[in-house]
């Protein structure tokens, strides 16, 4: 299987204070869940930033879908640990914002606004929002905002979803809610998503693979095939196999941060 988004030995330095991350060679597939885990200031971000083509690399290349990126990215969405909804739109307006901007679907907006007001409504029905299309961000508790967060990130089709610690300022139950609202999504749509996260249950729990990351400058120390069946449900956080997995993946991370 030829990758979808290739790093090849990719290093990026902000300044002349040295790499923020060095070295990176990594492919992603297809419809392939990917997590990076690893230290507070290990490069995560940085490697989204990169993917995308909000940075360049000061050295290797990067590939999405076979070309190069050399600008931003358009078949991508993105979704944050603020869900940054705009206040004074409704649910279904925050939604259908990136149909107003991004290209093909601007120039067709008009057009088509109800077509594209039935995807959004189809979307926030699906995350279980489904009564609340018509209400204000203020309106809506933390985890409902970053649902209709989701909502947005996907509802032009993106082929990469890029969520930087999108569940970090829930309540435990919220996010493990929220969990189960993006495999049910990406079980359907099988986009391809990479998933930045302190969270190692939420890592292991989501991904099929997981990246550890060493401390600045960030490089991929381990990558890990997270082989639970899918579906899954869940229960098997509480399972013998899963909590091994965690435990491996936070004695790596102690590793790094105390060397
Ligand atoms: N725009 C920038 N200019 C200069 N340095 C930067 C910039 N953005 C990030 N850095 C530095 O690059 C390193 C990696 O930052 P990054 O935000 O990618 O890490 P992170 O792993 O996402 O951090 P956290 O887990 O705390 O969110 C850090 O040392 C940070 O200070």
């Amino acid at each position: 299987m030829s990758a979808f988004v290739a790093f090849d030995h990719v290093s990026l330095a902000y300044d002349d204070s040295g790499n923020a991350i060095e070295d990176i060679d990594l492919d992603i597939h297809e419809g392939e869940f990917v997590a990076f885990v690893g230290p507070s200031g290990c490069g995560k971000s940085t490697f989204m930033k990169l993917c995308t083509g909000l940075h360049a690399p000061t050295a290797g290349s990067i590939k999405v879908d076979g070309v190069a990126v050399t600008e931003p990215l358009k078949i991508s969405g993105m979704a944050f640990q603020n869900a940054n909804l705009l206040p004074w739109r409704t649910t279904l307006d925050n939604v259908l914002l990136p149909l107003e901007i991004v290209k093909p679907y601007r120039h067709q907006f008009r057009k088509r606004r109800k077509e594209f007001e039935g995807w959004a409504r189809d979307l926030l029905k699906t995350v279980g929002l489904a009564d609340y299309e018509d209400q204000y961000p203020w309106q809506l508790s933390g985890g409902m905002q970053q649902r209709a967060s989701i909502c947005r990130a996907l509802i032009h089709q993106p082929r990469l979803l890029m969520l930087d610690e999108p569940f970090g300022a829930l309540d435990a139950f919220t996010r493990e809610e929220l969990w189960c609202v993006l495999r049910d999504l990406w079980e359907a749509q099988r986009f391809t998503v990479v998933l930045v996260t302190h969270d190692l249950r939420e890592a292991a729990f989501l991904a099929d693979t997981v990246y550890v990351m060493s401390s600045r400058p960030g490089r991929v120390v381990e990558r890990r095939e997270i082989d639970l069946p899918r579906p899954r449900a869940l229960d098997i956080t509480y399972d013998k196999p899963f909590i091994d997995l965690v435990h491996e993946l936070r004695a790596q991370i102690g590793e790094i941060r105390s060397t």
